[in-house]
């Protein structure tokens, strides 16, 4: 089975190696939809693969970590592409949660994601 669980989070970032200079190596903002999906077989007693409380007690720690900053500014996030946010993620989380399969990262305004399969 696979359990789910979103936090959303808004950000500003700039992508400035570009060689095209396109508008994004500007400073500029997005809001962002974090998706975790966590692998496993539900526990005979607890009836869960993982406790949802703990999941999201780590979102939250990512989400303090995230929201309202400047990414560029993160260690591990210098060059802050939606690839890159999840295997950010996928570091943070996996020895945590290891059955973490999967880390998505959406901007919802303009329809794009990235999805990365652990
Ligand atoms: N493969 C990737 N390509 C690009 C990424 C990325 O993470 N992976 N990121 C960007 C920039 O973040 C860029 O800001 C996205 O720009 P754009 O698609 O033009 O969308 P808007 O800035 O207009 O989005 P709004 O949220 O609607 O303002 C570029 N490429
Ligand atoms: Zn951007």
């Amino acid at each position: 089975m696979r359990i789910v669980k979103s936090m959303n989070f808004d950000a500003a970032h700039f992508l400035d190696h570009d060689p095209n200079a396109r508008p994004y190596a500007r400073l500029h903002g997005h809001s962002f939809v974090l998706e975790v999906t966590i692998e496993g077989d539900p526990h005979s007693e607890t009836g869960w693969v993982v406790d949802f409380g703990d999941v999201d007690e780590a979102l939250g720690e990512l989400h303090n970590i995230l929201d309202h900053r400047l990414l560029n500014e993160i260690e591990g996030l210098e060059r802050p592409t939606l690839e890159n946010i999840c295997q950010w993620v996928g570091q943070k989380l996996k020895g945590r949660f290891p059955g973490l399969a999967q880390v998505r990262v959406s901007r919802p305004s303009n329809g794009e994601s990235c999805i990365y399969d652990l």
